[in-house]
């Protein structure tokens, strides 16, 4: 009976803040951006789909403009489709623009707050974000890079020994490049693989969290206040909260233990628990930080491999014209090295073309406004859910007439040298690493490892489409993909890697005695 009255009472405060919602969103949503029009109560909630949301949102620009505003059950969202409204308020207001929504499973029950990604805008977020940016900026990510290039070269004697798994490897190859800069794990085999599951397990069950529709509590936050004996869902997000904690507690004592013994070679973790005075972390924030690395690091990098890989597949002209460039500027006596970049202009307009052609988070991560703003004569009111349609950026037809085509030299100038168009990218030539003050803080430790393993692929392989029983090639789908949660991958497709010479596996083997 107590029961019952305790459930009376919550679902007359639920209606009773249904109403108030709705009547406030109606007179709210008349000064924001012309949108879609939803249905009461609900607003525009059921036609946003829950998978590839991006594609919908590209129409409603077409419809609506460059920016528009949703109401999604009474909360107001802005959608931004161009680089300029982004720069204008992620880069030029971000004091404003740099928090993130709140998201009640995924970030305050699953990971306790302290997730980086999804953490608000707070003194913990600052703690982290200062200590990842001194070990991952744009010069200190340069220590990584023998272990990176070393990397590079095994990847391509298991491509050779087994072509067929070359997804496999990728997973493994970009896994092996976070986790020796984070943990100093030595390269990762067999006998690491529980380790990798459970980590991959992790950020699913975290990606899993954040779709639209996956927990109740994020429409009725009031939920979140059931006792735990009430709401499993709520005891089963704690104590997951509390395994992982253990889990990324012991990764980071092990760095501790090899600390004290004089064993641990230089590793984020070591870098943290030597600066954990000076950045106030606790061990617990620690441990989660260096976790989040690879949950936010290994998937996107993939990814990323992967969407080369397709592209070269079906562009084998630019295939051709990257390899004439690595022949004449590295020679066939040696793989390339990073001291190669400068002079190899088409090789970074290929991965910038990647990044651009298919970005792996097509909406980035969303923010949340933390005062009311006023843009291009619109009302974004404080609380709003403000998310970039990078998808609609990277395809802008007025910066990317062709942008559908897999095309790296809209990234060359007139005498194919390297070009930094366009503008409001960051110098970047897409929006992919996000923006502001929340712009990936990997990303040039992740460009490194995206540089050295298209280099070093391009070297060594060709990329053919396989045969089908006919004698006819098969071409994979340029569209279809698989939408992960947070990371949206290729679908799986075909391609033949075949050694450009017969002497590539002795050269990399020569280059991998002289790195010893
Ligand atoms: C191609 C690979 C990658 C892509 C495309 C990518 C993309 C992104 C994006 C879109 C964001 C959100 C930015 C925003 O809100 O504006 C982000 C944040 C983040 N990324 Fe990456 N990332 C990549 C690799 C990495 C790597 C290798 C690491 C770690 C070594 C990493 C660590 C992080 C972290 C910790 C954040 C949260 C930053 C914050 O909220 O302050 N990422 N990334």
């Amino acid at each position: 009976m107590p029961g019952m009255i305790v459930l009376y009472a919550l679902a007359t405060i639920a209606v009773a803040q249904t109403v108030f919602h709705v009547f406030k969103s109606y007179l709210r949503r008349r000064k924001m951006h012309p949108g879609p029009t939803g249905v009461p109560v609900l607003g525009n909630v059921l036609q946003v789909p829950t998978s590839m949301p991006w594609y919908r949102f590209s129409e409603w620009k077409e419809q609506y403009g460059d920016v528009f505003s949703l109401d999604l059950a009474g909360q107001p969202v802005v959608i931004l489709n161009t680089y300029k409204a982004a720069a204008d308020l992620f880069d030029r207001r971000s004091t404003i623009y740099s928090d993130r929504p709140r998201l009640i499973m995924a970030s305050e029950i699953l990971t306790g707050g302290i997730f980086m990604i999804f953490a608000k805008y707070g003194e913990v977020w600052r703690k982290m974000r200062r200590a990842s940016h001194e070990a991952f900026n744009l010069r200190a990510s340069e220590k990584y890079q023998p272990d990176q290039c070393k990397e590079a070269a095994l990847n391509v004697l298991d491509l050779i020994n087994e072509p067929d798994l070359w997804v496999d490897h990728l997973k493994q190859t970009t896994a092996s490049s976070i986790l020796s800069a984070v943990y100093a794990w030595p390269r990762i085999g067999s006998k690491d693989m529980p380790i990798i599951h459970r980590i991959h397990a992790h950020t699913a069950r975290i990606s899993g969290a954040v779709v639209p529709g996956a927990f109740l509590v994020e429409i009725f936050p009031w939920m979140k206040r059931f006792p735990t004996w009430m709401a499993k869902w709520k005891r089963d997000g704690l104590e997951w909260h509390e395994q992982e904690t253990q889990m990324f507690e012991k990764l980071n004592a092990a760095v501790a233990e090899d600390m004290a013994t004089g064993k641990s070679d230089h590793c984020f973790v070591r870098e943290l628990v030597e600066t954990e005075q000076r950045h106030g972390l606790s061990k617990k924030e620690s441990a989660w930080l260096a976790g989040i690395m690879f949950s936010a690091g290994a998937e996107t990098t993939l990814g990323t491999l992967l969407n080369f890989v397709l592209a070269m597949t079906l562009y084998p002209e630019v295939m051709r014209k990257a390899q004439g460039e690595l022949d004449t500027v590295v020679g066939r006596e040696r793989p390339p090295k990073f001291e190669d970049k400068d002079n190899l202009p088409y090789i970074r307009a290929i991965i910038r073309e990647t990044m651009r052609w298919r970005p792996v988070s097509p909406l980035a991560v969303p923010r949340c406004t933390t005062e009311d703003d006023w843009y291009d004569g619109y009302f974004i009111p404080k609380g709003t859910n403000v998310i970039p349609n990078v998808w609609a950026m990277n395809r802008d037809p007025k910066i990317f007439p062709d942008f559908d085509e897999f095309r790296p030299e809209r990234f060359l100038d007139v005498t194919e040298t390297f070009d930094d168009v366009p503008p409001n990218t960051h110098g970047l030539g897409h929006a992919t690493f996000g923006f502001g003050r929340r712009i990936c803080v990997g990303m040039s430790f992740a460009s490194q490892v995206l540089f050295i393993q298209m280099a070093m692929l391009l070297w060594a392989f060709n990329f053919e489409k396989p045969l089908d029983s006919h004698g006819k090639p098969i071409t994979p789908s340029k569209a279809e993909c698989i939408d992960a949660g947070v990371v949206v991958l290729p679908a799986a497709f075909k391609t033949n890697l075949v050694p450009r010479r017969a002497d590539v596996r002795s050269v990399i083997q020569r280059e991998l005695e002289n790195m010893a």
